[in-house]
């Protein structure tokens, strides 16, 4: 009989993943969901079930990547909150199954897995699309994922100055408190973004909150929220002045509001700039539209149990 599944909760989660080991697990991932192999990965574009009454929707994001052995299954509910409301914005669990019995391996806290593997798949999209002189970095929004973002980027690349923007002083003051290193503040999306080389958007807004006409040419903009096929972050002249990569086409176009409303044209899946089947083209305003995959839970989920085991084992 199969053993009884571990519950792996939210400070080990973040113990046992870090960014310097997820990154190269994400990029190959990211790489083998764009080569199509159905013998390799099986990731459909995740069911959506609104939850009318509060203002919410639950993700079901299954995953099985063959060679790897893994099966998993994310459960994510996110909601469109007010900013007076104390509740979370996303809540997650990520259940890790073997593929061989079907039996539930973990159950894990996927919070801490959302907002790492997001932040590290736009960190791939910059380290692939980003001009290498790059020297500021911009971030609208100061919630979860905005701190990861933080926390990567400033991990992985050298900015001289980093700015952020919220629609709430309390928001930009409390950001700028959490993180450890140097941050600007600013009073509006245009002070954050003029000049930027990079931009990373990460709100709950369902209108457009970042125009093109405050875009640097040649800046590299990661966007992260927008989710539903009617909600935007971006506007139109950035959608159709940039060179737009996505993480996956058919999520795209069914999911994203900044597609499917611009009528923006993909040019590429992120995966296939990876495996060198499409270009990068770091020069020009590139666009990475992010609305996240099972893989990419997948592959953090597989991380997180394997280092689980390898310190249960010492003790
Ligand atoms: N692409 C992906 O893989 C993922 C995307 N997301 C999305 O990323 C976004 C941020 O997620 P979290 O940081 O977890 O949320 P959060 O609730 O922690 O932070 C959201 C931020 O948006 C700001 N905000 C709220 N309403 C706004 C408005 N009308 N205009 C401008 N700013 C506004 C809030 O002040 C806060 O700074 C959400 O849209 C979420 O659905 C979340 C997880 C994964
Ligand atoms: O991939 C993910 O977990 C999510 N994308 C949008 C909200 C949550």
């Amino acid at each position: 009989m199969a053993a009884p599944p571990v519950v792996i909760w939210e400070d080990e989660v973040a113990e046992l993943l870090l960014y310097r080991e997820l990154i190269p697990r994400l990029e190959e991932a990211l790489g083998k969901f764009s080569r199509r192999d159905s013998a390799e990965v099986i990731q459909p574009v995740r069911t959506i079930i609104p939850l009318q009454k509060h203002n919410g929707f639950l993700g079901l994001m299954p995953t099985y990547m063959e060679n790897d052995g893994v099966l998993s299954t994310k459960f994510v509910c996110f909601y469109k909150r007010g900013d007076d409301s104390n509740l979370p914005s996303t809540q997650a669990t990520v259940v890790l199954l073997d593929p061989e019995y079907g039996n539930v391996k973990a159950v894990m806290n996927g919070e801490v897995i959302t907002r790492m593997r997001t932040a590290a798949a736009s960190a791939i999209s910059a380290k692939l699309l980003m001009r290498p002189e790059a020297e500021v970095l911009a971030i609208l929004g100061t919630g979860n994922q905005a701190l990861s973002h933080y926390s990567v980027f400033t991990e992985i690349f050298s900015f001289k100055e980093v700015r952020v923007w919220s629609h709430t002083r309390e928001g930009t003051e409390r950001f700028c408190k959490c993180v450890s290193g140097p941050v600007r503040a600013c009073v509006s999306v245009e002070e954050a973004v003029r000049g930027a080389d990079a931009i990373v958007t990460v709100t709950r807004c369902t209108e457009p909150v970042l125009f093109g006409q405050w875009v640097k040419p040649g800046a590299h903009v990661a966007a992260v929220g927008a989710c539903r096929p009617d909600w935007r972050e971006l506007d139109d002249v950035l959608m159709k002045e940039a060179v737009v990569y996505v993480d996956s086409r058919e999520g795209a176009m069914a999911e994203s509001g900044d597609i499917i409303l611009s009528g923006a044209e993909v040019l590429a899946e992120i995966g296939e700039v990876i495996n060198g089947t499409k270009p990068a083209y770091r020069e020009k305003t590139t666009v990475f539209k992010s609305l996240g995959m099972g893989v990419e839970d997948a592959v953090s989920a597989k991380l997180v149990f394997d280092q689980w085991n390898a310190k249960a084992s010492k003790r």
